[in-house]
C-alpha cells in the first residue's frame, strides 16, 4: 500500500482550492481578487487581536520627583482630562484639605510673628528658630541618599536657613515696599492671636481627620501625609456617622457633594466665617508683609493662595472651586495608583498612573514600581532655587533634583522607559525673578549671567540635560517641557498629546509635536547624538 505523501495531491482542501482546470480569465481575476479580500479581513484580524492584547497590557506610568514638585497636582490634571466626572464626586472632600491649609498657614505665620516679638524692628532680638521651623530632620535611607552628582551645579551659599537676621537684607526687597509698622502693631498681633486661637487650635484635629490618625515622624512643614484613595475614606466616615438612608444604596462611583459636611468641617466654616476680617486684617498687617519681604516668613505659594482668596473660603457655602483643588497641599504617602481609560487612535487603552510621595523617606516605596513601568515623568519645580529640604535643610532642592534624575537616569531598571521631564513651576519662577531674586545668590555657579526669565529656565534646562547625556547609554530620547501644572486652558494643549507622546516611536512622536504646535508650553525633543 502507498504511504500517504506530506505533499499529497490527494489532499481535499488542496483539491478543493485548486482552481479549475477550465477556469476563464475573468474567473481567474475574481478569485484572486476574493483571495486578496480574504487575506486582507484575515490581516485585519490579526492586527485587531494585536491591538487588544496590546490594550489588555497595562501601561504604567510614574510621576517622580521630590517632595511639592507638583507630582499630585499633575495628576489632578490627568483626571480633569480623563476622568472629569470624579474631580465633582471628591470636591467637598478637598474642602477638608483647604481648610487644612488656611488653619496651618495662619498658624505658622502667628508662630514666626511671636518668635520675632511681633515686631518687624531690626533690633528685635534674635528669634528662637526652633519655635519657627517646623522642618523635619528625616534622613530616610532612599534611594537619593547616595553622593552629589558630579554635575551638581550647586556651590551653596552659606546663608541658607541660617540667622535670620542674615537674610534681613535680602535682595528679594528690591521690588517690593512696605509701609512701618505703627508701633500699636505687636499689640493688634497679640489680639489677633488670641482672636484667632480657637480656629488655630483646630489644626491637629484637621490633620488627624485627613491622615486616618497615622502620623509619620519627620514628616515635614505640611506635617500631613494621605494615602491612595482617601477622598473616598474621607467620604465613607462621614457617611457612617449618620442614619442610613436611601441614597445609601448609591454606588461609591455616585457619591457627591449631597453627602452632608463632616461636623468638624462644619463648626471650622462657621469659625472662619466669623474670624474673615481678623484674618483679613492678619494677612495685610504691615508686619506680616514686611516678615515676608524681608524673608523671616517664608509662606508656600498654596498659603498665600488661599489667603489672597480667604473672602471666598471663609464664606458659609464654600466648595472648592478646580483651582482651588489644583493649588490645595497634601503629601502623598507611598504610592497612589489612578487608572484611566485613554483614547488613542479611537481605541481605548488603560493607563495605570502611580503618583508617589517625593519625601525622601518615602522614595524606597518606588522602586518596586520601577520593573513594569512604561513610562516616567519626572517632575522637577525650576522656581525651588532659593529653597531647601525639609528632610534636610543643609541640600538645595534644585540640588536633590539633580540627584534624583541622576539616579532615574541611570537606574538599570529603567533604562528602556520613556523618559519625559516636566521643568515646573515656571509661573512662580518668573514671580521670583520679577520681585528682584537673584539667582547668583543662591547658587553661586548662575555666575554673572543675566537673570531674566529665559537665561534662568535655560541654566537649569542644560543641567537637567547633562545629567541625561551622561546616563544615556541606551541612547533614550528625552522630552523637556517647561510647565505650571496648576494653569488649566494652557496646560489643556499638552496633556491631550501625552497618551501618543509616550507610546509612540521616535519618529512619529517627533512629527506629532510638530502638528500639535505647542504655543503656551515651550517643548524640547533632545535625542542624544
Ligand atoms: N504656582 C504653582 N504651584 C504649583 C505648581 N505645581 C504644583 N504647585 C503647588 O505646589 C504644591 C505641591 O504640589 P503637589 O502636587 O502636592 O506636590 P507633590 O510632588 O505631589 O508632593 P509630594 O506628594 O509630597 O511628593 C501644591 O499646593 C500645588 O498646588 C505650579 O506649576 N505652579
Ligand atoms: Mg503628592
Amino acid at each position: 500500500m502507498r504511504s500517504p505523501s506530506l505533499y499529497s495531491q490527494d489532499d481535499p482542501i488542496t483539491a478543493a482550492l485548486k482552481p479549475p482546470p477550465s477556469e476563464t480569465d475573468s474567473e481567474r481575476a475574481f478569485r484572486l481578487e476574493a483571495e486578496a479580500e480574504a487575506k486582507r479581513v484575515s490581516e485585519q484580524i490579526d492586527e485587531d487581536l494585536r491591538e487588544e492584547r496590546e490594550r489588555l497590557k497595562k501601561k504604567e506610568l510614574l510621576l517622580l520627583g521630590q517632595a511639592e514638585s507638583g507630582k499630585s497636582t499633575l495628576q489632578k490634571q490627568f483626571q480633569l482630562m480623563y476622568k472629569p466626572n470624579s474631580i465633582d464626586q471628591e470636591r467637598s472632600s478637598w474642602t477638608t484639605v483647604i481648610y487644612f491649609n488656611v488653619v496651618h498657614s495662619l498658624k505658622h505665620i502667628l508662630t514666626t510673628l511671636e518668635a520675632w516679638d511681633d515686631s518687624l524692628d531690626d533690633d528685635a532680638d534674635t528669634p528662637d528658630m526652633n519655635s519657627i521651623a517646623t522642618s523635619s530632620k528625616m534622613k530616610g535611607r532612599g534611594i537619593s541618599d547616595q553622593p552629589s552628582p558630579s554635575t551638581s551645579l550647586l556651590e551653596q551659599t552659606s546663608s541658607l536657613n541660617g540667622s535670620p537676621n542674615s537674610l534681613a537684607h535680602s535682595d528679594a526687597t528690591a521690588s517690593t515696599s512696605t509701609s512701618a509698622p505703627s508701633s500699636s502693631g505687636p499689640t493688634q498681633i497679640a489680639s489677633l492671636r488670641r482672636k484667632l486661637s480657637p480656629l488655630t487650635a483646630t489644626e491637629s484635629q484637621l490633620a488627624d481627620r485627613l491622615s486616618g490618625g497615622i502620623t509619620v515622624s519627620g514628616s515635614g512643614k505640611g506635617g500631613v501625609f494621605v494615602r491612595s484613595g482617601w477622598q473616598a475614606r474621607t467620604i465613607d466616615k462621614i457617611r457612617s456617622k449618620r442614619p442610613s438612608t436611601a441614597t445609601e444604596k448609591k454606588p461609591r462611583e455616585s457619591v457627591s457633594i449631597d453627602i452632608p459636611p463632616d461636623p468638624l468641617v462644619l463648626e471650622i466654616a462657621q469659625m472662619l466665617e466669623a474670624c474673615e476680617d481678623d484674618i483679613q486684617e492678619l494677612w495685610s498687617h504691615p508686619t506680616v508683609k514686611g516678615m515676608i519681604v524681608k524673608r523671616r516668613l517664608k509662606l508656600d505659594e498654596w498659603s498665600e493662595f488661599f489667603l489672597r482668596h480667604i473672602s471666598r473660603v471663609a464664606s458659609p457655602d464654600y466648595i472648592p472651586t478646580t483651582d482651588d483643588i489644583l493649588h490645595a497641599r497634601i503629601q502623598t504617602m507611598g504610592v497612589a495608583e489612578h487608572i484611566f481609560d485613554v483614547n488613542i487612535h479611537g481605541k481605548l487603552v488603560t493607563w495605570h498612573l502611580y503618583d508617589v510621595g517625593g519625601a525622601r523617606g518615602q522614595r524606597h516605596s518606588w522602586v518596586p514600581y520601577f520593573d513594569d513601568a512604561n513610562a516616567i515623568i519626572f517632575v522637577a519645580p525650576v522656581s525651588a532655587f532659593d529653597q531647601y529640604l525639609e528632610e534636610d535643610p543643609r541640600v538645595n532642592r534644585i540640588d536633590d533634583s539633580l540627584q534624583l534624575f541622576t539616579q532615574v537616569c541611570s537606574n538599570a531598571l529603567l533604562k528602556s522607559v520613556h523618559l519625559v521631564l516636566f521643568l515646573n513651576k515656571t509661573d512662580l519662577l518668573r514671580s521670583k525673578l520679577d520681585k528682584g531674586l537673584r539667582v547668583r545668590k543662591y547658587i553661586t555657579s548662575f555666575g554673572e549671567r543675566s537673570n531674566d526669565y529665559e537665561t534662568v529656565v535655560q541654566y537649569f534646562r542644560a543641567h537637567f540635560l547633562q545629567v541625561h547625556r551622561r546616563n544615556n547609554e541606551n541612547r533614550r530620547v528625552l522630552y523637556t517641557h517647561f510647565t505650571s501644572v496648576v494653569v488649566r486652558l494652557c496646560f489643556k494643549n499638552m496633556i491631550v498629546v501625552f497618551p501618543h507622546v509616550l507610546f509612540r516611536t521616535r519618529k512619529q512622536h517627533s512629527v506629532l509635536l510638530e502638528t500639535v504646535g505647542y504655543s503656551s508650553i515651550l517643548t524640547t525633543r533632545v535625542s542624544d547624538r
